[in-house]
Order: structure tokens, then sequence, then C-alpha cells
């Protein structure tokens, strides 16, 4: 894991040791590396130096305000799939003009909202959508900037449920629909067509699955462009994996040399919507042991996170490793590394070799995508403090929730 390594004998983020941040901030708690942020969208970025491109982070990754900033300040732009995750752009820096609007179920105040910001384009994912963004431009009187979201129908060879670009799955307009559905948005006056997008799925480890869903777009591209309508942009959207155990996902730079090659000459601007593989390597999360039990047969790591506070494990039987922040020589044992709330899945990892004792810090590692945004309150439980380091400091950049923050707006019946 870079920027997380071992020195002295414990793990460090950038300069800072974790035991340290654990002791100022207590357990559990998100940490996440700024170097490691920036490195990450600079990968994209700088793979794209020489054409018109546009790297748009996707917000659902990690909208902590303080991440959103440090990829602002570099120049990001920003996927986004509500108005909350637009206001958190706003509110951390980010340019409007540079927001890519996302999302199967967008509301009327959400469009609305989207367009007095001036965002950059709607990625537009239903015939009723069209519709319904026309009349909100038209009754606000203004122009919006859309690209159709098509579903090449292409199978990104990843888990079910992060898998978006089949035929089955209710993104995007089927690619076969496409041409007719612009030809209908043409007909829209309150509608510019400026782009066509894809997103197939996340966590890809091949590139083969993108390039297929390129080519197909890219034929979508020349018929619409024989039917009058030029687009101005593609935007393949996000996907591209992490390594969380031992998957060898290739890099940003062959993925952007792949694209720049097989759209060489056209005129294209061209997109991204990055989430995991600029932040997931980017965090760990810290949590204690509370106790260890040692039944026949079976060993459980109690630990104080639990599936409230990082569902992936639970939720896609996800590997995330778990290591000792200060290891300890010794013989390991065999332990499931579980959370208090009372789920029979609620674990963080099954059959791990530990050599730990009750009271040790370990850091679950790559829980800096769909980490802390998936936390809920389950069990209410308030969610974990995050923490953001930046070379030998570190800083507090959300604090825990509270107990009683948890039920402060709830009422109970009048007498
Ligand atoms: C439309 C869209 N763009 C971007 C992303 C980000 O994906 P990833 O985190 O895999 O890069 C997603 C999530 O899969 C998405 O649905
Ligand atoms: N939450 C998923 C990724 C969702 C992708 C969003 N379209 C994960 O943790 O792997």
């Amino acid at each position: 894991m870079t920027d997380f390594s071992l020195h002295d004998g414990q793990l460090f983020a950038e300069d800072v040791a974790l035991e340290q941040i654990a002791r100022t901030h207590g357990t559990p708690v998100y940490v996440y590396s700024r170097a490691h942020l920036e490195r990450k969208y600079l990968d994209y970025a700088d793979a794209l130096q020489g054409v018109d491109h546009l790297v748009c982070f996707a917000v659902k990754a990690n909208s902590n305000l303080a991440v959103l900033n440090v990829l602002a300040r570099l120049g990001a732009g920003f996927d986004i799939v509500s108005v909350g995750e637009l206001e958190r752009v706003l509110a951390a820096g980010g340019d409007p003009g540079k927001v890519v609007f996302s999302g199967v179920g967008k509301q009327r105040d959400e469009m609305r909202r989207a367009l007095e910001a001036g965002v950059y384009c709607f990625n537009v994912e239903s015939v009723s959508e069209l519709e319904r963004l026309q009349q909100v431009a038209a009754e606000l009187g203004v122009q919006a900037s859309i690209s159709l979201r098509v579903n090449p129908d292409v199978d990104a060879g990843t888990h079910p449920y992060i898998s978006t670009g089949l035929k089955e799955n209710k993104f995007g307009i089927p690619i076969e629909d496409a041409e007719e559905v612009y030809l209908q948005a043409a007909r829209m006056p309150n509608l510019r067509i400026t782009g066509v997008d894809c997103h197939i799925g996340s966590q890809l480890t091949s590139l083969a699955p993108f390039m297929d869903a390129l080519d197909r777009v890219l034929l979508l591209v020349d018929r619409l462009a024989e039917c009058g309508i030029h687009l101005e942009h593609l935007d393949l959207g996000g996907g591209l994996g992490v390594r969380y155990r031992d998957e060898q996902p290739p890099s940003a730079s062959e993925y952007m040399a792949r694209v720049r090659e097989r759209t060489a000459g056209r005129n294209l601007k061209l997109l991204f919507e990055p989430g995991r593989y600029i932040a997931a390597n980017a965090g760990v999360l810290l949590t204690r042991i509370e106790c260890l039990k040692i039944n026949e047969g079976k060993s459980f790591a109690v630990v104080d996170a639990a599936m409230n506070d990082l569902i992936r494990p639970a939720l896609y039987e996800a590997w995330m490793d778990i290591v000792p922040v200060t290891p300890r020589q010794g013989s390991g044992r065999n332990y499931d590394v579980v959370g208090p709330v009372c789920e029979t899945g609620d674990f963080l990892g099954k059959d791990r070799t530990l050599v730990v004792e009750e009271g040790d810090l370990l850091a679950v590692c790559s829980a800096g995508a769909y980490g802390f945004v998936m936390a809920s309150n389950y069990n209410t439980r308030g969610r974990a403090a995050e923490v953001m380091v930046d070379g030998d400091r570190h800083h507090l950049v959300r604090r825990r929730e509270t107990v009683t923050e948890l039920f402060a707006s709830e009422q109970v019946l009048p007498e």
C-alpha cells in the first residue's frame, strides 16, 4: 500500500504514525493520505496531457469535503448523483462548470439547482428524464447541456452488484435505441446535446470490456454525425479497479494510452469519472481490538468498527486486507475479525492469520473509497471520525458523530 508503510516497526500514513492518530482521535477512525489522492488523480490528468479532457472524481466514492477540496485544488471536475453531492462539491470549492450530473432518478428540484449552479452536463439516462429536464430548463429559461448515458451491453466481469453496463441493469439507454433518443433530444429547444457517456461497472481489472464499450460508443458517434449530430465530448465513466488483495488492474496511464489511440483525430473532449482508483488506497480504517474470543474451532477478534462503519465485506463479501499497526512477533492464530453489531454478517474479514492481543490497533486497508460514504447509524452507532494526513501533519476533517446528535431530530408523540 503506497503512502501507508512500515517504519521502525509500525505503520505510518505518510510521516505520521497511525498509533498517534488513534490515540489523538480515538477509534474507529478513517485516515486518508493527501499525497495518495493527488498522485492518483494526476495519473489520469498527466496521461491526458495534450488532449482536451476533464477528470471528474466520482463523489460517491468519498465525499469528505477535505478530500474534494484537495482534488478541486488540482483542477478536478466531479461526477455527482444527487443535489447533496453537488452542495458538497460547491462547499469544497469545486467548480460547478466541471460537474457532470449522473444518476437514474434525478428529481425536478435537483435539476433546477444544478441548472442554477451551472453544471457542465447532465448525463441523461432515459426519455422521461429528457422530457423532465426540457421542462425544468424551459421554466428557468435556460439551456441544459446533455449527454446520453448509453448502455452498451458489455460484461464488465465484476461483482454483479457493481456491474452496470448489461442490458438487465437499470442504467442508461440501450445503445441500439440511442440514435432515436438523440433525435428526440435534438427537437427539444431547451436542451443542448454535447456528448455521450457510458459507465459499465466498477472494480474492472482488465481493459478489454472498456475497449469493447468504447468501440460500440464510437460507432454510435459516427452514426450520429451522419444524422447531423456532432458530439463534443465522450465520457467513459469510472470503473478502473484497484488492488485489494492480489488483483493486477491495469494502470490509468495504460488505459488512457489505449483510449487516446482509439479516439485520435476525432476532436472529442475526453471525460472520465474515476472514484475507486483515486480514493480506495488513499484510506485505511483504524479499529481497536476490544476482545479476543477463542472458541473451539473458531476464534474471533471483536473490534470497535463494524459493518455500519464499513459495509463492503458484508455486502459484497469484499476482501479488505487487515494488518496490525504495530506488528508483533510470534505464531499467528486464525481469526474472524468482527464488529459489535448484532448481525452474523457483521464482519470485516474472515480467516485472517494475526498475531494480536486485546487493545491492539488494526488497519483495514483500501478503505478510502466506498467506506465512510456507505456508513450508517445501525445499532445507534455514531459514524467514525475522518482524518487527513498531509506530510508530517494530520487534521481532523470530520469529527466522530456523538450519540445525542443521532436522535436530536426525533420526537415522541404528544400526550
Ligand atoms: C456513473 C458512474 N460514474 C462513476 C462511477 C465511479 O466508479 P468507480 O469508483 O468504479 O471508478 C460510478 C460507480 O460505479 C458510476 O455509477
Ligand atoms: N459501493 C461499491 C461500488 C459502487 C459503484 C457505484 N456505481 C463498492 O464498494 O465496491
